[in-house]
């Protein structure tokens, strides 16, 4: 497949790399500074773009894809007070947007235990928090995958109604302390606490390498299909 990379940091450099390995070629690498190579490119020359940029690029980056008929499959978190909007221009253009706010497989997998946990837990005496932990170049918070996480607790606890990031915090209110410490690629806690005991569930990324892979499988994935998919449309043999 001929992949664009929608951003060429951290992420765009190591989905580049696992692209190559699977026999992909990479028909362009935009960031910042040559963002004009990006128009250069004609609907035919792009089979599948992956949007890994920042929270302030990736609007524009899905909406000129979508535009421009490339499937598009992104993974960029802090946007998504745009999203109703980017389904619908996907609906319009008759086109396909991937979005996974985690595209590894573990933490997936961790998505579902954390609402299984919840489920047992609704209703029982004790408080629950969340605490995420980053590298000091992240720009949002809390991240994409504990907003994904705290979403889960509260669909399945009847007296929460939201979530607040810490300092901030309210009774009916998940909170979530978000840590930014050296060069930790991604670990996210849920804790549940009472005066007898904690119960706790993590996920600690060791590297970026799942959620590259992730991204590269969901792109050979999305050519040929067209509406708003997740990982849940891509892992349903995982039910
Ligand atoms: N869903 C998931 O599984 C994961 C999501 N993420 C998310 O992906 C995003 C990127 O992460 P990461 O690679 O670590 O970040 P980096 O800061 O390392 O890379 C971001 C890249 O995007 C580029 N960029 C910024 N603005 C634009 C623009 N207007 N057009 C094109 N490129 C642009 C930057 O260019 P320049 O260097 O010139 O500024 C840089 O190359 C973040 O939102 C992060 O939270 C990260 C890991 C996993
Ligand atoms: O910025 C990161 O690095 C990560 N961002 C994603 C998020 O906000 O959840 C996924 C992963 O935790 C790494």
């Amino acid at each position: 497949m001929r992949i664009l990379l929608l951003g060429y940091g951290k992420m765009g450099k190591t989905i580049e790399k696992i692209a190559l390995d699977r026999g992909h070629s990479i028909v362009g690498k935009i960031d910042v500074q040559n963002r004009d190579e990006m128009h250069k490119l004609s609907a035919s020359d792009v089979d599948v773009a992956i949007e890994f940029s920042s929270p302030e690029a990736a609007f524009d980056n899905i909406s000129y894809c979508l535009k421009k008929g490339w499937p598009v499959v992104s993974g960029t978190t802090g946007w998504l007070e745009h999203r109703t909007e980017i389904e619908q221009l996907c609906k319009e253009q008759a086109g396909a947007f991937f979005y996974a706010s985690n595209y590894s497989i573990g933490v997936n997998l961790f998505f579902r235990l954390n609402k299984q946990l919840a489920r047992l837990m609704n209703g029982q005496a004790y408080q629950r928090s969340m605490t995420e932990v980053h590298h000091i170049h992240k720009l949002d918070a809390p991240s994409g995958t504990a907003i994904t996480l705290a979403e889960g607790i509260i669909e399945e606890t009847e007296d929460l109604q939201g979530w607040k990031l810490a300092p901030e915090d309210e009774e009916g209110f998940l909170q979530i302390t978000a840590e930014r410490r050296d060069e930790v690629p991604g670990t996210h806690i849920v804790r549940y606490e009472s005066e007898v005991d904690t119960i706790e569930i993590s996920h600690t990324a060791h590297n970026r390498q799942g959620f590259a892979l992730g991204a590269v499988v969901s792109a050979e994935w999305l050519p040929g299909r067209y509406g708003v998919f997740g990982m849940n449309d891509l892992l349903k043999n995982l039910d």
